[in-house]
């Protein structure tokens, strides 16, 4: 049974809960005992007698041999063994030991696992942690097997810790003498950062820092099993996680990671509790999955918005081209659903306000009409949030709305008809930079962002439309900038490498950052003003950026950088999307992901060195980028040879 629901949530975002066990032959009683009395959602079982040493049974006549393994098939139906239960390949094994033996021994066993869960439908197969300080023959093993696997997903099993705050963990200590993030982080790069090989962690009772948990974030983390002594005990003898166990808890269910009970119940608990209403026995881990259970319940709803936007997470999507192309009904439907962006406080209908007010003091009110024009008007948004700005300052006005789309233009003179403004606004079907106006503006409002501030061409859209801008008219926005920090992005990254092909490691994604660990705070890149009458003006940029991680955070893996734009619409009027500045509850931009073709490894202490341009040709613009330091990456999209915008 799922771990119930999380406040309102719906049952599609339900949790499950494993609990890890002994080898047993029995594995019918194994999935009675902890599944239909114990409640758990799966085991996480091994899969073969743990005795077994492939070199002990040489000799033997491979002809009569049968693999020691949890019993025949045929004892679950398909659907059981996949849906109920992870397989956990022998903690034994050692590929990288110095004992030809034990490796070769090693190596047979973990191959012949492997084959037997896939022979089983299951879905998934725990590999133990790597023992002793070299993991490469361990991960040589794993790609191989990795490339003849097609459903079977292989979670490395690794401690949270990281060296300077492991302590006590005896384990841990004989493993690894370094971040258990870097353990991981060299296994997967050996294996090719196979998306069929995630991480399950052990959660150990003492945790590594905030900023060095935050990077697991953004990798694919499929489990994190809990050992019983990482509990404490409530007033009542009950088990329960210290604060910071509970909020790392949480993380993981909102990044869909499972969470597993390991160990021997260490609670003492009142007698009654034994057992149940029935009288029959109780599973000794059921305190710790109820615990579990009640964290996940406890978690406060998501929020409607976030609801609506589940489907997008971390889903890739080609930028819009709204000069290119002419955006559809539905697209200009989602964004007129927006209403914070148009309307309220903080947004155009304030921006444009001000901008009345400023243009013609109170006591010229009843006398001088404003000229207002709505550049990329759309399906009418901006026309309404003027016409509205106009009717709250007692400003008289008068609007031209410039669309190049044909159809949505048919919308907007339907707009007009049925709203009775024919007498106001005028519209003219054109592209704002070839439009001979007829008279000159006082201001200009246009929404022509995108995720990255200028790449759906803002700038060279309203170069070509300040021509028929007074000298001291006002743009509105009056400037915008765009945003870039280094992210780990396992999922992405994986995703971009599924098409094998370099355009799609050189196009920016809009995305839903989901799971993603953002690992130095943003900082801006490109910034365009409006109007901007200087001669020599133009819209190429290049920016280097230096980003230094934490010193508390560990080694981290930049997967490509997460982008964003803030913009200023008029004086203190801003609207954006850089997480810091964010303007509250509005939904129409998600961030700007640019890939790196190959990740970078990046260390405290010695920064990250990046660089941005922004290239104008006769009939595209488009992004360069590479990184310098730590080490150089080829450059991306270079000539936009992938990925351009066109004019
Ligand atoms: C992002 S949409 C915004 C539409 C509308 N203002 C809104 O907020 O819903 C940009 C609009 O500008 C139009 N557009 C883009 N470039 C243009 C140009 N050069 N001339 C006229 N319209 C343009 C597009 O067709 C599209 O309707």
């Amino acid at each position: 049974m799922p771990l119930g629901e999380r406040g309102g949530w719906e049952r599609s975002e339900s949790r499950y809960c494993g609990v890890e066990t002994d080898f047993s032959d029995d594995v019918p009683s194994l999935l009675s005992f902890n599944i239909s009395t114990g409640g758990f959602d799966y085991v996480l079982a091994p899969l073969m007698n743990p005795s077994y040493r492939p070199s002990l049974m040489e000799g033997k006549g491979s002809e009569t041999q049968v693999l020691p393994v949890s019993g025949s098939d045929l004892v679950l139906a398909p659907s059981q063994w996949s849906s109920h239960v992870v397989g956990k390949v022998s903690s034994w094994i050692d590929l990288d030991s110095e004992d030809e033996v034990l490796r070769m021994d090693s190596e047979t066993t973990l191959k012949q696992e492997i084959a037997w869960a896939t022979h089983l439908s299951l879905q998934a197969c725990l590999l133990p942690t790597p023992k002793g300080t070299s993991c490469a023959n361990y991960a040589r093993c794993v790609n191989q097997i990795l490339q003849g696997l097609t459903t079977l997903q292989l979670w490395l099993r690794v401690p949270l810790v990281k060296s300077d705050d492991a302590t006590s963990e005896g384990l841990v200590r004989r493993l690894i003498n370094t971040d258990s993030w870097e353990l991981w982080n060299s296994f997967r790069l050996l294996c090719e950062h196979d998306s069929k090989l995630s991480v399950a962690l052990d959660v150990m009772s003492t945790l590594p820092s905030e900023t060095s948990l935050g990077r697991w974030m953004g990798e694919s983390v499929r489990a994190a099993i809990i050992s019983t002594d990482s509990f404490l005990t409530n007033a009542r003898g009950y088990p329960c996680l210290s604060k910071r166990h509970q909020k790392l808890i949480a993380g993981f269910f909102d990044h869909a990671t499972q969470v597993v009970v390991s160990g021997k119940p260490v609670h003492n608990l009142p007698k009654a509790s034994d057992s149940n209403t029935e009288g029959t026995q109780r599973h000794p881990l059921r305190s710790y999955l109820d615990y579990v259970a009640y964290l996940f319940q406890k978690m406060e709803p998501l929020p409607e918005q976030e609801r609506i936007e589940l489907g997008y997470r971390d889903f890739l999507q080609a930028p819009l081209q709204p000069l290119m192309d002419n955006l559809e009904a539905q697209t200009y439907e989602t964004f007129e659903r927006d209403s914070t962006k148009y309307i309220q406080v903080c947004c155009y209908q304030r921006a444009v306000a001000k901008a009345l007010v400023d243009r013609v003091p109170d006591e010229k009110a009843s006398e001088l009409t404003t000229v207002l024009m709505v550049v990329g008007a759309g399906r009418g948004p901006l026309v309404r949030a003027s016409l509205q700005a106009a009717e709250e300052t007692n400003r008289k006005l008068k609007v031209y709305a410039v669309e190049k789309n044909p159809n949505a233009v048919v919308t907007l003179h339907n707009l007009v008809k049925l709203e009775g403004w024919e007498g106001i606004v005028t519209i003219i079907s054109c592209d704002m930079r070839f439009w001979n106006a007829s008279e000159k503006a006082d201001i200009l409002v246009s929404e022509l962002l995108g995720s990255f501030g200028d790449n759906e061409l803002s700038p060279e859209c309203l170069d070509g439309a300040q021509r028929f801008l007074k000298p001291d008219g006002i743009s509105i926005p009056s400037s915008y900038t765009s945003f870039i920090q280094p992210v780990t992005a396992t999922k992405l990254y994986n995703d971009v490498k599924a098409h094998k092909d370099l355009a799609h490691f050189e196009t920016p994604y809009v995305v839903k950052l989901h799971s993603v660990a953002r690992l130095a705070p943003s900082q801006s890149v490109f910034t365009f003003t409006h109007p901007n009458f200087s001669t020599k003006a133009n819209n190429q940029r290049y920016k280097k950026l230096q980003f230094n991680l934490p010193s508390d955070a560990g080694s981290s893996l930049v997967h490509g950088f997460a982008g964003y734009f803030d913009s200023v619409l008029y004086k203190d009027v801003h609207l954006g999307i850089e997480p810091t500045t964010a303007t509250p509850n509005m939904f129409s931009w998600f961030p700007i992901f640019f890939p790196l073709r190959k990740p970078v490894e990046v260390h405290p202490g010695s920064p990250l060195e990046v660089h941005f341009w922004r290239c104008c040709g006769s009939s595209k613009v488009w992004y360069e980028w590479s990184v310098s330091s730590p080490t150089p990456t080829p450059m991306h999209n270079t000539n936009g040879r992938s990925y351009w915008v066109g004019l």
